[in-house]
């Protein structure tokens, strides 16, 4: 039987285009599906009772679920080339803890950036610097958080990074100034082939933004 891969995927997700890239990082043919996440197909919901959500992989009609279980899943079942998790069980170890802070800490701050105002914003924009710091310290002076090579920690934040011009345009801030080292590893990572073919224009990922701030933010 021929491998079928699909992607349940929304274009402007920070966690959808982490499966892109991994997928184009491993030059994987797949079937790219759009949902509309406020009427979601009836494979979403067959294949993600649990979460509802985007990216939902289907690899030879088996789901996987969670945009980084979904990249460590395609690192493992492709894993003859371009790897994206380290080899050593303590570096891997390592890039898993620093996904799991970026999670957990990054993902509210940055929602409240678009979706809310005045001081509610600002304690969010004030949150999400404090965060992005600490990474900024994490990632040293190396070119990417995999060191040498874009690897799992920089997939994670791509998705981050995408969304870094319509979070400084919506709350009307800069991250370079804070974080220089930073956005010199993110534009680094927004120029790889596989990011720049999974993304769309980031004018499109600001005039989304700004259209969802409209209906949230009231
Ligand atoms: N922890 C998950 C988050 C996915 C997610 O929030 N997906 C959103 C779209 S992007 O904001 C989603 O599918 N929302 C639909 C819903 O919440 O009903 C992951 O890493 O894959």
């Amino acid at each position: 039987m021929a491998e079928e891969v699909i992607l349940l995927d929304f274009w402007p997700s920070p966690f959808g285009v982490r499966a892109r890239i991994a997928l184009r990082e491993k030059g994987v043919e797949f079937e790219y599906r759009e949902e509309n996440l406020r009427d979601k197909s009836p494979l979403l919901l067959q294949m993600n009772p649990v979460h509802k959500k985007i990216p939902v992989l289907i690899h030879n009609g088996k789901p996987v679920c969670e945009s980084m279980n979904v990249v460590q899943y395609i690192d493992e079942v492709w894993s003859d080339r371009n790897p994206i998790l380290p080899s050593d069980p303590y570096q891997r170890a390592q890039a898993r803890f620093w996904v799991d802070f970026i999670d957990t800490k990054l993902y509210e701050p940055a929602d409240k950036i678009w979706s809310t105002k005045g001081e509610e914003q600002e304690t969010a924009k004030k949150k999400y610097i404090e965060v992005l710091k600490v990474l900024e310290s994490e990632l040293g002076d190396k070119p990417y958080f995999g060191g040498d090579n874009f690897g799992y920690v920089d997939i994670a934040m791509t998705g981050y990074y995408s969304w870094f011009e319509a979070s400084e345009k919506c709350g009307n801030f800069s991250i370079e100034p804070e974080c220089p080292t930073l956005m010199a590893s993110a534009r680094r990572c927004l120029q790889r082939e596989s990011v720049v073919n999974s993304l769309g224009d980031s004018e499109e990922i600001v005039a989304f933004a700004f259209k969802i701030r409209k209906i949230y933010c009231v």
